[in-house]
Order: structure tokens, then C-alpha cells, then sequence
């Protein structure tokens, strides 16, 4: 039997908040080269698409070498000996590059539009199934709001960046490179003043790079505190509401809304400041050359087909300077959306499947244990049974251990009941076991084989778990409730167990909502008071018929009578599972065969509710506190009645209290 854990996998990037400037470690060139293998299916139409944007740019500047070509040629004749035939070719001439151009323009926004939106929805999709991936430690120090805007804003900007910047930065480079060339090979010394204008060129792009690169990089980061600032403040609007700190969220809003325009402002300035040069220093050039080519001419050492030459072609390469600026910032800004993706790209989740040649034989399917469980693949002696060996566990940069030195056997077919003052570390357990979390030392085995020797997968469809806080998506009740459903199964078996859940959980309330279990619930849907929530979610956790039931205090939004209605059901069930339930109630003890006292970390006694009460004086106060507290309050979870007016109307007679 295998015991070693596989490798540790590299830690987690610093915390996202930490994250204002970009790494230093890469050129904006070595950057966006890591979007290679997004771009590389849509490599032939982009290059298509630079061929037909070069095209254009050649075609543009053939033209002035026609126009020299009729001003010194058919031109010069003379008025009274116009060689008309000369004329209608050049004229003929500049039509068809004209056409060119327009025509391989038309067709390089034909052939980039497609693979700029397919990349940008491969990456997406190729984020959030990292997202998936990536473990709840991750999710936990990473705001909603950063990781939503690298997922919508920076990659909407790549996606323009890859339409228009990227190819358009490469066709102003060479219109301007290959501008100049002519000219300097054409026109000699007023070519040679036209490059010395490069001079400033360059140093001022070379600033402007650096600065605006932080600058770039603090909005996008300011925009994700904002969406991150929204998405709180729109979970939690019923807190702000009851608080009455609605004023205070909105202060707390403003102020980073008027910080991020700051910055925006900064960088608009910055912006301007380079369009202002790009657009200012060819100009003041060009006004150099024509005092320069007026005495050149004069000297005889340039005819006016020269001139007419030159100055068409500064005009065709004045814009592509002018772009040059605009796709300059948009690639500083693709480059810090490409950085910011990979920050979240580059996480690893440290929680790995073991290679395929460890990999233990996978656990017998949702069977129940240990009857059925799979006799090729589980000891007999340890079939559905789970087991936490010496486990300690501590949160990354925790400076102490959660726990310490666990050990706890849940004999297949068991129910354990957890109980503990709060803080003593019951979730923490309870995550282990599903391998939520990786413990730090010792080891969780499942029949018999350490958790970390499966896969991921096969763990997770042995286990099932039910928090406290059910979360349902915004989905039918029938999708929420089938989640942990394997979609192969029988249309009808579907069916059957989605009523059994239902029923279990006593969450019939779900046949009487408006469109039945096809109601949609969750965010976008029909509201849902706390104890019917819980009560879908409890019903999500039976329904996938686990070997392993994890229930963290999964009633405690239950009015009374609903609660022992539940208990009572669910006692069925359990009876061919094996659990652990967290309790926060007295009755929800009642459930289990066996309870287990955990104090400050560690495993202190394992008995039977009499036993412990009888031999544990811990367990005799946590009881009496629990009692207490519910005494105290209870209504608190009673809360079908007061919170949904549609609870009131959709819940069938028997389940009210
Ligand atoms: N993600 C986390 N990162 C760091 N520390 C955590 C994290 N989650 C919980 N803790 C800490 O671990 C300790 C145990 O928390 P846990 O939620 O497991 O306790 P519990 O017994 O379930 O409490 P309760 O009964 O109040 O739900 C607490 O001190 C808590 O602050």
C-alpha cells in the first residue's frame, strides 16, 4: 500500500494585492511570446492578414514614385506637348494602387477578425478551467473581482490588441523603416534630415515605454479592485442594507473609482504627451526639408519630381508615425493583460493527481460500504471506511497548526458525529477528507489508501459534502440538485434519485415553486429562503449517493419541526453511508452512532452521546453550550418563515412548523 504523498507542487504567486508592478524579468516582446500557443492555430490568417497589411502600406507608397514618375515624365512635356498617353498610364497607375490598397486592407480586417476572437475565447476558456482547477486556498487569497477582470477586461483588450495593434505596430515599423529608406536612397540629404528626426523619436518612445508600462499596469490592477469592491457589495447587500452602511460601501467605491480615473487621466497624459511628439517632431522636419529642398532646387540639385517625390512620401509615412504611438499603448496594455493572465495561469495547485504508474485501483463506485464495495480494489478489513492517521494540518502562512496529530477512524457504515467549541477546527477536518485541502503531515486514507494516491476525481465521486453555507447556482433546482449526478446514468434513474433527494431532505416545497423542479433558483433566479436553500443542498449531497457523506452542520437553518422531519429521513440514509457530521445542535448529535470531541486541534475522546456525557467533562460543557445557544435562539434558523413570502406560499402544509 502505497503511503508516500506524490511531490509537493510549486507554491502559489504572492497575493494578487501584492501585485502592482509588472515582473521586471521579461521584455514586452518575451511577454506576449507566451501567447504563442493560443495564437498558433490562428497563425496563418494573421500572417495573412500582415501580408495584406504590408501590401496596403507598399501599395501607399508606390504611389508618390508614380506621381514623380508623371511629374517628371508626361508632365514636364510642357502644356502644349502633353503626352497624354503618359498621363493615362500614371493616372492609371495610381488608381490601381489605390484599389490595391483599399482591397488588401478590406482583406487583412477579414482575415485577423476571426482568429482575434477564437483566441480570446480559447483563453477564456483555458482560465476558468485553471480557475476550476486551482485549489479553494488559491480562491481564498485571490479577490472575485481580479480574477473577473483578467477573465473579461485583459483579455477583451488582447483581443483588439491581436485585431488591430499587433499587426498594425508591424505594418507602421515597416511603412516608416521602409518610408525612410526610399527616401534616404532617393533623396539624399533631405532623406538624411527626415532620419535625424528619429533621433528624438526613439528616446521619447523609449521613456514613454517605461512609464506608461507602470501606469498601464496600475489601472488594470485598479479595475479589478473595483469589480472586487462591486462583487462584495453586491453579495453582501443585505448586510449593508440592515447595517445601514450602504453610504459607507458607496464612499468605500467612490474612492477607488476616483483613484482609477486618476490613473486613467495619468495615462491619457502620458498618451497625449507621445501623440504630441509623434505628430510634432515629423512636422517640424518636414518644415526643415522644404526650406532645405526649396535651395536644393534652386541649386539645380533636385527637380520638382524629386520634391513632389519626398513630400508624398512623408505624407504616406506621417500616419503610420501618428499609429505608431496609438499601438505602442495598446501593446503596453496587451502586455500587462498578458501578465496578468499568466499570473493566474502560472498558479499551481499544489494538490496533484499521483502520476498514472502510483495511482491506487479506483474505489468501488458510488456503492454503499461496505457491502458492495469493490472486493478487486478494497481490503475487506478497510472497504469504506475513512481514516485520518496522525494528520496535522496548517493553513499557508498560518503561523500555527489548525491541527495536530488527528486520529480518527470512521468505520464504514458509521455515522460520526464531530463536535467541538467554535474555532477548534471541525471545517478544517471536514475538508480534509474530500481533499479540499492536502493535510501538512500524517495522512486521510479512504478504504484503506491515502487520498493523495487517487486522482482528484475518483476521490471526489466517493465523497459527497454539504456545507452550511449552500451555495446553488443559478440553474434549475433539478441541475443544482443532479450536480453530483454522473450524467451517464439512466434518464429514469436520474429522476428516481432526484425525487428520493428531495424527499430526504424534505424540500418538496420544490414540486409547488411556479415551473416545478425546473424553476430556476440561484442568483438570476427565484429567491429561496436560507433553510430551503440548505435543504436543496442537503438534497445535492444525497442525491449523489456517496460512499461518503460530509455534512458541515447542514440544518441549521431549519425550523424545529423541518429539522426532525430531515433527521429523521436522513437517518435512513446514513445507514448505508459513511459519515461524519458536524453539529452545531444537540439533535443534530442525535443523528450519529458514535461522536467524536475535537479540542484546540486535536482528537480528545470518541464515544457514544452517553458515554461522553458520562466520562467527558468537555463534552458535558460544549453540550451544555449548545443547548444553551439554542435555547437562546431558537428561531435562529427558523428562517422560511420570515424571509421568503414564497416559501410561505410554496411549502406544503406537513413541512410547516
Ligand atoms: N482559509 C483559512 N486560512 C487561515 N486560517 C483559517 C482558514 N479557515 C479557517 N482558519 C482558521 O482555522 C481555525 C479553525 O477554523 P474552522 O472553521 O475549522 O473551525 P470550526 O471548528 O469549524 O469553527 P465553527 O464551529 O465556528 O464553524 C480558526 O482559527 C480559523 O481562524
Amino acid at each position: 500500500m502505497p503511503t508516500t504523498p506524490p511531490s509537493p507542487a510549486p507554491a502559489l504567486p504572492d497575493d494578487p494585492r501584492n501585485v502592482s508592478t509588472p515582473p521586471a524579468d521579461l521584455s514586452t516582446f518575451g511577454s506576449v511570446r507566451r501567447l504563442y500557443p493560443f495564437v498558433r492555430p490562428a497563425l496563418p490568417r494573421l500572417v495573412g492578414g500582415l501580408l495584406s497589411a504590408l501590401g496596403a502600406s507598399l501599395a501607399a507608397l508606390m504611389i508618390p514614385q508614380a506621381l514623380k514618375w508623371a511629374v517628371n515624365g508626361p508632365l514636364a512635356a510642357g502644356a502644349l506637348e502633353r503626352d497624354w498617353r503618359g498621363l493615362a498610364i500614371a493616372v492609371g497607375l495610381v488608381l490601381v494602387l489605390g484599389l490595391g490598397e483599399a482591397g488588401l486592407i478590406l482583406l487583412r480586417r477579414t482575415l485577423v477578425m476571426f482568429p482575434g476572437t477564437r483566441v480570446e475565447a480559447e483563453m477564456r476558456m483555458a482560465l476558468f478551467r485553471h480557475l476550476q482547477d486551482l485549489p479553494i486556498a488559491f480562491h481564498d487569497r485571490w479577490p472575485g473581482g481580479q480574477l473577473l477582470s483578467r477573465i473579461m477586461g485583459d483579455l477583451g483588450l488582447l483581443r483588439r490588441w491581436l485585431i488591430f495593434g499587433v499587426l498594425q505596430l508591424v505594418v507602421s515599423i515597416t511603412t516608416v523603416v521602409v518610408g525612410v529608406g526610399i527616401l534616404v536612397a532617393s533623396a539624399g540629404w533631405l532623406g538624411l534630415v527626415y532620419l535625424a528626426g528619429a533621433i528624438p523619436v526613439v528616446v521619447i518612445v523609449f521613456r514613454f515605454s517605461r512609464k506608461y508600462r507602470l501606469i498601464s499596469r496600475l489601472s488594470q490592477d485598479q479595475s479589478g479592485d473595483l469589480a472586487t469592491t462591486v462583487e462584495e457589495s453586491v453579495h453582501g447587500i443585505r448586510v449593508l442594507k440592515a447595517f445601514g452602511r450602504g453610504r459607507d460601501a458607496l464612499e468605500t467605491f467612490t474612492g477607488q473609482a476616483d483613484e482609477l480615473r486618476r490613473t486613467e487621466m495619468r495615462k491619457a497624459s502620458v498618451d497625449a504627451g507621445l501623440m504630441t511628439s509623434l505628430t510634432l517632431i515629423p512636422e517640424v522636419t518636414i518644415a526643415v526639408c522644404v526650406v532645405l529642398g526649396t535651395l536644393l532646387a534652386a541649386d539645380g540639385q533636385v527637380t520638382v519630381g524629386d520634391l513632389v517625390m519626398f513630400f508624398a512620401t512623408t505624407a504616406v509615412i506621417n500616419g503610420p508615425v501618428v499609429d505608431l504611438g496609438m499601438t505602442l499603448s495598446m501593446t503596453l496594455n496587451a502586455r500587462t493583460a498578458v501578465d496578468r493572465y499568466f499570473e493566474v495561469m502560472d498558479a499551481r495547485n499544489p494538490l496533484t493527481d499521483p502520476a498514472q504508474d502510483d495511482a491506487a485501483p479506483a474505489p468501488a463506485d458510488s456503492a454503499p460500504a461496505p457491502a458492495t464495495a469493490d472486493p478487486a480494489t478494497a481490503d475487506p478489513a478497510t472497504a469504506g471506511t475513512v481514516e485520518l492517521r496522525d494528520v496535522t494540518f496548517r493553513y499557508e502562512d498560518a503561523e500555527r497548526p489548525v491541527l495536530e496529530h488527528v486520529h480518527l477512524v470512521l468505520p464504514a457504515g458509521t455515522t460520526t458525529a464531530l463536535v467541538g467549541l467554535t474555532g477548534s477546527g471541525k471545517s478544517t477536518l471536514a475538508m480534509l477528507v474530500p481533499r479540499l485541502f492536502d493535510v501538512t503531515d500524517g495522512e486521510v486514507l479512504l478504504d484503506g489508501v491515502d487520498v493523495r494516491h487517487r486522482t482528484r476525481a475518483q476521490v471526489r465521486a466517493a465523497i459527497a459534502v454539504a456545507f452550511e453555507d449552500p451555495t446553488l447556482f443559478s440553474a434549475s433546482v433539478r441541475e443544482n440538485v443532479l450536480l453530483g449526478v454522473p450524467d451517464e446514468l439512466a434518464a429514469d434513474e436520474r429522476e428516481a434519485r432526484l425525487h428520493e433527494a428531495l424527499e430526504v431532505a424534505q424540500a418538496r416545497f420544490a414540486a409547488e415553486l411556479p415551473q416545478g423542479v425546473e424553476t430556476r433558483i440561484g442568483e438570476e433566479g427565484l429567491s429561496l429562503s436560507g433553510g430551503q436553500r440548505q435543504r436543496l443542498a442537503l438534497a445535492r449531497a444525497v442525491a449523489a449517493r456517496p460512499r461518503v457523506l460530509v455534512l458541515d452542520d447542514p440544518l441549521s437553518a431549519l425550523d424545529v419541526a423541518t429539522e426532525e422531519a430531515v433527521t429523521e429521513r436522513l437517518r435512513d440514509v446514513l445507514r448505508t453511508t459513511t459519515s461524519l457530521v458536524i453539529a452545531h445542535r444537540p439533535s443534530t448529535v442525535a443523528l450519529a452512532d458514535r461522536v467524536a470531541v475535537l479540542r484546540d486541534g486535536r482528537i480528545t475522546a470518541v464515544g457514544t452521546h452517553s458515554e461522553l456525557l458520562a466520562t467527558d467533562p468537555h463534552y458535558r460543557h460544549i453540550i451544555s453550550s449548545l443547548e444553551e445557544d439554542y435555547a437562546a435562539h431558537p428561531h435562529d434558523g427558523d428562517l422560511d418563515d420570515v424571509e421568503d413570502v414564497t416559501a410561505e406560499l410554496t411549502e406544503p402544509e406537513e413541512a410547516r412548523p
